[in-house]
């Protein structure tokens, strides 16, 4: 492997040379230079600063960004519109420069809250985030993209760009930390905890056996404390190992990072195609193969697990069909399976009229009632006037959008916002007819599980 030192001197030249192929000082919107690092990256080195982080093992994918070139912020019910607005402007002005031909391009994270209303949190309710630095690697080839929001004084930006490589480049050579022994977490207090779960449940159940709702998620929040602070790049290698399967997300903007490592995608949009997960209806693992197999087998024919399921393929479905020309069947429901949990799963996927982007499809599909209920405004009244505690951006979504306004989200979940030594764990469970608290509550444990164990590693 080169040495980082080598390869900064190569990559600075790189970019001298191929700055001037940018419109830096004219124009307006965002530019772009693509550059190619000679070897691909297995993990994103972490910097100090605003910082975020989508690692996919299984699809051998890593894209991250560091800094800030530019961002958009908003909130409340246009929240969505507001940012697609900016964003046809930025798709119509946005340059790009990949000299290398890696065929790579830059891209910004869209991130948002589960609900519009503004909480207390370090990060803005919803998101549109420009890296100034970013990396994207994939099927053993890696790039950065370095990014600048026009006009800028080009010599400054030349400048700010090379101090960026300066910085980043030399991590490159540092050792992967050498792992830990594990560390007990202490845990702290579950807002509701078990007998205000039991009573919440017991509200929902009552409002379901009224008809006003046919399914609503109810969640908890976590509290655990570690006994040294939580290190990660440590904790994102231990997430992507123990969750191939899964996109394992960091965001952080000020001290606290929020962390997520989730099973369930919001939808997958390339050019007119789109792909949207349907999770709902869980089950535990078990260490016994044959008593694992015949936990799956419980889960297929269980007749309210199946009925949750539905629920959201249905309404999944309906999301789709309005900006589809064409809808395939549903392909499930089949297992997926995680090393915590195993969750009942569809696949839908369409052919999306014209001119649909990332915005309209989260807008038709978020929340859906894996994460909030059904009917969808009568869940969210409910939980706003029931649920004891603000979720900020659990069940919220984000992802990576191209400069083409198509992408990718993913539905924030089996996450944790993260500070020092402090991590705040979030899981919710689907309630229909004829679920019991003291099982909902046991999902919730396996659910928190699958962040606590990686945290013991961080
Ligand atoms: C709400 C969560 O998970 C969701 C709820 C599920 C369920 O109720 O069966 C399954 C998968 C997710 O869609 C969570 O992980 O916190």
């Amino acid at each position: 492997m080169l040495q980082s030192l080598q390869i900064l001197d190569q990559l600075k030249a790189r970019l001298r040379e191929s700055v001037g192929r940018l419109p830096l000082a004219s124009g307006r919107g965002p530019a772009s230079l693509i550059l190619e690092l000679p070897y691909a990256l297995a993990r994103a080195p972490d910097l100090d600063g605003p910082r975020f982080q989508f690692a996919h093992s299984d699809r051998g994918e890593l894209r991250a960004g560091y800094g800030i070139a530019a961002e958009w912020t908003a909130e409340g019910p246009a929240r969505l519109r507001n940012l697609q607005q900016i964003a046809h402007d930025l798709r119509a002005t946005w340059v790009q420069s990949d000299p290398d031909e890696t065929g790579f391009n830059g891209f910004g994270l869209l991130g948002f809250a589960a609900t519009p209303h503004a909480v207390a949190d370090d990060l803005p309710n919803a998101l549109l985030w420009l890296p100034e630095l970013a990396l994207r690697a994939h099927g053993g080839q890696a790039a950065l993209v370095l990014t600048a929001h026009r006009p800028t004084d080009p010599a400054a930006q030349l400048a700010r760009w090379e101090a960026w490589l300066d910085r980043w480049v030399p991590l490159l050579d540092r050792p992967t930390l050498a792992p830990l022994t594990s560390a007990h977490l202490d845990p702290l207090a579950s807002t509701p905890d078990r007998p205000a779960w039991r009573d919440l449940v017991a509200e929902a159940l009552a409002e379901i056996a009224q008809n006003r709702l046919e399914k609503v998620v109810v969640c908890r929040r976590q509290r655990l404390l570690g006994h040294r602070r939580f290190d990660f790049d440590r904790l994102n290698a231990a997430l992507s190992y123990l969750f191939p399967s899964c996109q394992v997300i960091n965001i952080r903007r000020q001290a606290a990072s929020f962390v997520a490592a989730t099973p369930e995608r919001l939808f997958t949009q390339r050019r007119d195609r789109v792909e949207a997960d349907a999770l709902a209806g869980t089950a535990s693992r078990a260490e016994d193969s044959d008593r694992d197999a015949a936990i799956t087998l419980g889960l297929q024919s269980c007749e309210k697990n199946l009925r949750e399921h539905r629920v959201v393929v249905e309404a999944v479905r309906t999301a789709l069909s309005q900006c589809c020309r064409r809808l395939e069947p549903p392909e499930g429901p089949s297992i997926l399976q995680l090393n915590n949990a195993q969750h009942l799963w569809t696949r839908l996927r369409g052919e999306l009229h014209p001119g649909v982007d990332v915005f309209e499809l989260a807008e038709r599909l978020h929340p859906t009632p894996a994460t909030n209920g059904q009917p969808r405004a009568a869940a969210r009244a409910w939980l706003d006037a029931h649920e004891p505690l603000e979720r900020g951006w659990y069940t919220g979504a984000a992802g990576l959008i191209e400069p083409d306004l198509t992408g990718e989200l993913w539905v924030l979940l089996r996450c944790a916002r993260i500070l020092d030594r402090t991590a705040d764990l979030y899981a919710g469970a689907g309630l229909v007819s004829g679920s019991d608290p003291e099982s909902e509550w046991q999902e919730t444990e396996h659910k928190l599980a699958a962040m606590s164990t990686a945290l013991q590693f961080a």
